[in-house]
């Protein structure tokens, strides 16, 4: 055994081991303390699908900035703004919002199909589907159309931020870090108008301005944000999929019913709706998405996602989005 290999021994025995990646997490924590944050006047947000559509209504009513919202399908701009609409006069029928703020956070919400109208925002945050390579272009791109120093935030669950940043990197140059060190993941959890969480994840390449715009940015939308290291699945997910994958297992082998399930995590854990309901509601193909890159990369069986999970997502039975998952809508 090797010096090096021995006295880390010693040191875990002893409490006192600390592994390089949580060192150097824990330094860029120190470094961020002196950073300042960017102010961020207009956002650009890509993806209009449940997640975007919430960043955007809440970046606009909470924060109060102008946001563009990118998607390359028309359905699903007309569906998410349709679906703003719903929500906002919801607020203002329950005195939560008036009249002329609900018109106002409306109103700074532009809807686009082209990637072209980023050119004049200070942040950006993706929120396409769970696909890297899809993901990896539009991260490419976003380097393209954006101004030199806007922020490039994922809200990717599982796809490591380092490898979106490297996207950004030309080619054959991964050392220029232009517009690397300006991405980040604000990771929102679902849904965005209700949940205060986010967790913030910064690449290898992230700066510590980018981060504290990015934390002093997810405030400013009312929100309580955590920081944790770019590890597969981060934190909210390397804890909620594997729950919500057991349940499944749970199911298709016969452990309980779907209302069983759900009603013992709900009625025993004091949770607002069972892992198979959770699960609907995310979404099956994200749920599967994750699983295979904690699978994947942390190379654990107990990530295996279950046989039944990924016959749904052949099925097209993809949770509520879709009419059909482990419930029907
Ligand atoms: N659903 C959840 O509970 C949840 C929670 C946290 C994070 N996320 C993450 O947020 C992201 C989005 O998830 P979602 O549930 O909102 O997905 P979604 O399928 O509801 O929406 C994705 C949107 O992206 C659009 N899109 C696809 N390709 C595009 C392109 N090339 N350019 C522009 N727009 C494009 C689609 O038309 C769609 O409107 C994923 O990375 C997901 O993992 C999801």
């Amino acid at each position: 055994m090797s010096t090096a290999l021995t006295s880390r021994t010693a040191l875990r025995a002893s409490g006192r081991y600390v592994c390089q990646q949580c060192r150097a997490f824990s330094l860029s924590q120190r470094t961020l303390a002196e950073a300042q944050a960017a102010e961020v006047k207009k956002l650009g947000v890509v993806g209009a699908g449940q997640m975007g559509l919430g960043i955007a209504l809440v970046a606009s009513r909470m924060a109060k900035v102008p946001v563009v919202v990118v998607d390359n399908s028309q359905k699903s701009l007309d569906k998410g703004l349709a679906f703003a609409d719903k929500l906002l006069s919801k607020d203002v029928s329950k005195d939560r919002i008036s009249q002329s703020d609900a018109d106002a956070t409306r109103s700074r919400l532009t809807p686009t199909t082209k990637m072209d109208d980023l050119g004049d925002v200070d942040m950006v945050i993706e929120a396409v589907p769970e696909i890297v390579d899809l993901k990896r272009s539009i991260f490419t791109q976003l380097a393209q159309v954006c101004p030199p120093h806007a922020v490039l935030a994922t809200n990717t669950s599982s796809i490591s931020i380092t490898l979106l940043a490297r996207a950004t990197c030309p080619p054959d140059n991964a050392t220029d870090l232009s517009a690397a060190s300006r991405v980040i993941s604000t990771h929102f959890m679902n849904p965005v108008p209700v949940q205060k969480g986010v967790e913030i994840i910064s690449a290898l390449q992230t700066s510590p301005t980018t981060l504290a715009t990015a934390l002093a940015f997810c405030r400013a939308m009312g929100k309580i944000p955590s920081v944790s290291a770019d590890s597969p699945g981060f934190l909210a997910n390397r804890i909620l999929m594997p729950y919500i994958n057991e349940a499944i297992i749970c199911l298709e082998t016969g452990v309980g019913d779907e209302e069983s399930i759900d009603g013992i995590m709900k009625n025993g854990t004091n949770v607002p709706m069972g892992p198979l309901q959770l699960a609907d509601f995310i979404g099956l193909d994200t749920c599967l998405s994750i699983m295979e890159v904690l699978h994947g990369q942390l190379g654990d069986s107990k990530y295996r996602p279950a046989v039944r999970l990924r016959l749904m997502v052949q099925a097209g039975w993809l949770g509520k989005k879709s009419g059909r998952g482990f419930y029907k809508y």
